[in-house]
C-alpha cells in the first residue's frame, strides 16, 4: 500500500466579512463560515486583517482565536500595529504579506530581498510569540533565498500571475515558475505554500506540484458556496485537491 500524498487547505474566509461590511450588518458571520468550513475538511482557517480593515475586523480575529478546532493563519501586514495585536493573540500561523491601502487585492509578494534585517527582526518577534511565520513571496529564487537566510520557517508563493494568465503559454509559464519555485524552497530547507486567485478550474495543476504543503483558497470558495452552500463548497475543493495532489 502506497502511501498518500499530503496537501493542506488553508480556507481564507475574508469575503464572507466583505459581504458583511458591504451593509454593515451582523451577518454573513465569517466565524459560521470557519467553523463549517472546519466540518468539512479545512485544514486551517486564513484571516487577512488588513490596515483598513475592509473585510475581516479586530473581533472577528479575537473570536475565532478562541472557537477555532484547526489552526489559524494570521496574515497581516509588517506594521507595529499588528505585530502588537499578533503578539497578543498569538496564532499557530502569521503570513507576513505586503499591503498597500488602495490596491485592489495583495499585488505581488513580500520584498524579502531588500528589507532583510526587518523581515528578520519581525519573524524573530513572532516566533517568539510562539508564531510559526511565513512570507507571503513571488515565486522568486532571489526572494526564496532571502526567506531561507533570515531564518523563516516557510513561505507562500503568490499565485496571482498564474491564476490571471490571459493565454495557454503564459498559464505554462507561470506554473513552472510556481514549479521551480517550489522545487527550490524545498531544496533550501522551506515549508512551501501556494495560494492567491486559485479557484475550481485553475487549482488542479499547483496541488499536483509534489511537495507543496498547503493551498490557500478564499474568493472562490466563497463565491462557489453562494450556489452549493460553505460546506459543500469547502468539501469539493478538498475532494479537488487531494486528488490532483495523488494522480
Ligand atoms: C494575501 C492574500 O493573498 C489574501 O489575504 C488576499 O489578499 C485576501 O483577499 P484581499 O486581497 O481581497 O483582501
Ligand atoms: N494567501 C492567499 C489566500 O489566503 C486566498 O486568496 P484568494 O483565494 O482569496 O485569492
Amino acid at each position: 500500500m502506497t502511501e498518500a500524498n499530503r496537501i493542506l487547505l488553508g480556507v481564507n474566509i475574508d469575503h464572507v466579512a466583505t459581504l458583511r461590511q458591504a451593509r454593515g450588518t451582523r451577518y454573513p458571520d465569517p466565524v459560521k463560515a470557519a467553523l463549517d468550513a472546519e466540518e468539512a475538511g479545512a485544514d486551517g482557517i486564513t484571516v487577512h486583517l488588513r490596515e483598513d480593515r475592509r473585510h475581516i475586523q479586530d473581533r472577528d480575529v479575537r473570536v475565532l482565536a478562541e472557537v477555532l478546532q484547526t489552526r489559524m493563519n494570521f496574515e497581516m501586514g509588517v506594521t507595529e500595529e499588528m505585530m502588537a495585536f499578533a503578539e497578543i493573540i498569538r496564532p499557530a500561523h502569521v503570513c507576513l504579506v505586503p499591503e498597500t491601502r488602495q490596491e485592489l487585492t495583495t499585488e505581488g509578494g513580500l520584498d524579502v530581498a531588500g528589507q532583510e534585517a526587518r523581515i528578520h527582526a519581525a519573524v524573530q518577534r513572532l516566533a517568539a510569540a510562539g508564531c510559526e511565520v511565513s512570507l507571503f513571496i513571488d515565486a522568486d529564487p532571489r526572494q526564496i533565498e532571502a526567506s531561507a537566510r533570515i531564518g523563516a520557517p516557510a513561505i507562500e508563493l503568490h499565485t496571482g500571475r498564474y491564476a490571471d494568465a490571459h493565454s495557454v503559454a503564459e498559464t505554462a509559464l507561470e506554473l513552472a515558475r510556481i514549479r521551480d519555485g517550489v522545487e527550490f524552497g524545498l531544496s533550501h530547507g522551506l515549508i512551501v505554500n501556494a495560494g492567491h486567485g486559485l479557484h475550481y478550474h485553475n487549482v488542479e495543476p499547483v496541488a499536483a506540484i509534489a511537495g507543496i504543503n498547503e493551498l490557500n483558497i478564499g474568493h472562490a470558495l466563497v463565491a462557489h458556496a453562494l450556489f452549493v452552500g460553505f460546506k459543500q463548497a469547502v468539501a469539493e475543493m478538498k475532494a479537488l485537491i487531494v486528488a490532483a495532489a495523488n494522480r
